[in-house]
């Protein structure tokens, strides 16, 4: 890999903004910001529980992961038409581009549109059709990653695939998210057993609240290609070892964390323990528009806080991060070879 210089400590924020990435972990819905959902409230007469943004932005203090989704569904609820999937995956993606963000795979719940009535294909056509814009706008290519709700049965789930089943050729994989404990990844081995017979990459999220031994059954059970999360990984020396080994990504979420009290504060992430004892690190914003960063937030505020966080770990992570992708190879080189170009560049300018 190529040999990163050392870059003055002062030039690592505007490094971090400007180096080519890929958000592999990103929930569509989690990107709704607040003006957004009062805006497709009104527009589809939908009531909230909140007088104003300023009110729904007050009620943004969680104590754990359940107290976010709670009011994370709640938000979702504005959104019944195409033109309003489409409307919010479009400016995330506007966002990520002003984040350099070159590639992402993006988590979408259909559960939660689908019992409210909405269709599947509502959902999926407006989010693809964003993703094709972004291609033509931004420069930027985008997949979907369809993702099982794991606080609902299994049953539901199979139910979601079968009603997926004509839209395949529009996602690239599924994933497992929701309320972590109490609902290990084996509750879903036979649904993700079909997806795999049906060529879909999988993920799940693991060890963000939630035990080692939901990685393990993630990587054992459902045979899951990237871990979501994973941050509980450091509690089982012998998992550190195999996700080591089997260079098996994680993508993590700094900000998330952080307002979920996963860690009590920035400084405490384990990013850098991970990093350094060998495992494919990848950096994320989960839900940005709820924790109060995107992407690129969430390097600038965890390299601000853990200082021994240098140019050499952005270069790995940003490299990482395009290697975990589920991307052709030879789009993988060409942003492997735009990244070395933009840390070159930076070195030049000393
Ligand atoms: N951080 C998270 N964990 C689990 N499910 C989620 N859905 C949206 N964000 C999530
Ligand atoms: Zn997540």
């Amino acid at each position: 890999m190529f040999k990163v210089p050392p870059i003055p400590a002062e030039r690592l924020p505007g490094l971090l903004r400007a180096m080519p990435k890929a958000e592999l972990h990103i929930h569509i819905e989690g990107s709704l910001e607040p003006e957004m959902i009062f805006a497709l409230a009104q527009r589809n007469g939908v009531p909230l529980p909140y007088a104003s943004v300023e009110e729904l932005r007050r009620a943004y203090a969680f104590t754990d992961l359940q107290s976010f989704l709670d009011i994370y569904y709640a938000g979702a609820s504005v959104l019944l038409h195409e033109q309003d999937f489409y409307d919010m995956a479009r400016a995330y993606l506007a966002r990520a581009a002003m984040d350099n963000v070159a590639h992402a795979e993006i988590f979408f719940d259909p559960q939660t549109h689908t019992a409210r009535g909405v269709h599947i294909e509502t959902v999926i056509n407006g989010l693809h059709r964003a993703c094709a814009d972004a291609r033509s706008s931004h420069g930027l290519s985008a997949s979907l990653i369809l993702c099982f709700l794991r606080h609902l049965s299994e049953e539901d789930a199979l139910a979601t695939l079968e009603q997926a089943l004509p839209l395949l050729d529009r996602i690239v994989g599924v994933g497992l998210d929701s309320s972590e404990r109490g609902h290990p990844p084996e509750k879903f081995a036979r649904v993700f057993e079909r997806c795999r017979a049906l060529g879909l990459h999988v993920v799940a999220h693991a060890g963000e609240e939630g035990p080692p031994a939901y990685i393990w059954s993630a990587l054992d059970v459902l045979q899951a290609e990237r871990i979501d999360h994973g941050v509980q990984a450091v509690h089982d020396p012998a998992l550190m070892r195999r996700l080591a080994d089997e260079r098996i990504p994680l993508t993590v979420c700094p900000l998330s964390n952080l307002k979920l009290c996963v860690f009590p504060r920035l400084a405490d992430h384990n990013l850098l323990q991970l990093l350094e004892a060998g495992l494919a690190v990848t950096v994320n914003s989960d839900d940005p528009a709820y924790f109060g960063g995107y992407v690129n937030d969430n390097f600038t505020q965890l390299f601000a806080a853990v200082p021994a966080l240098t140019a050499r770990h952005a270069y790995q992570l940003a490299w990482n991060s395009f290697e975990a992708s589920f991307a052709a190879e030879a789009d993988k080189r060409a942003w492997h070879h735009r990244l070395k170009e933009c840390f070159e560049q930076f070195t030049e300018n000393d």
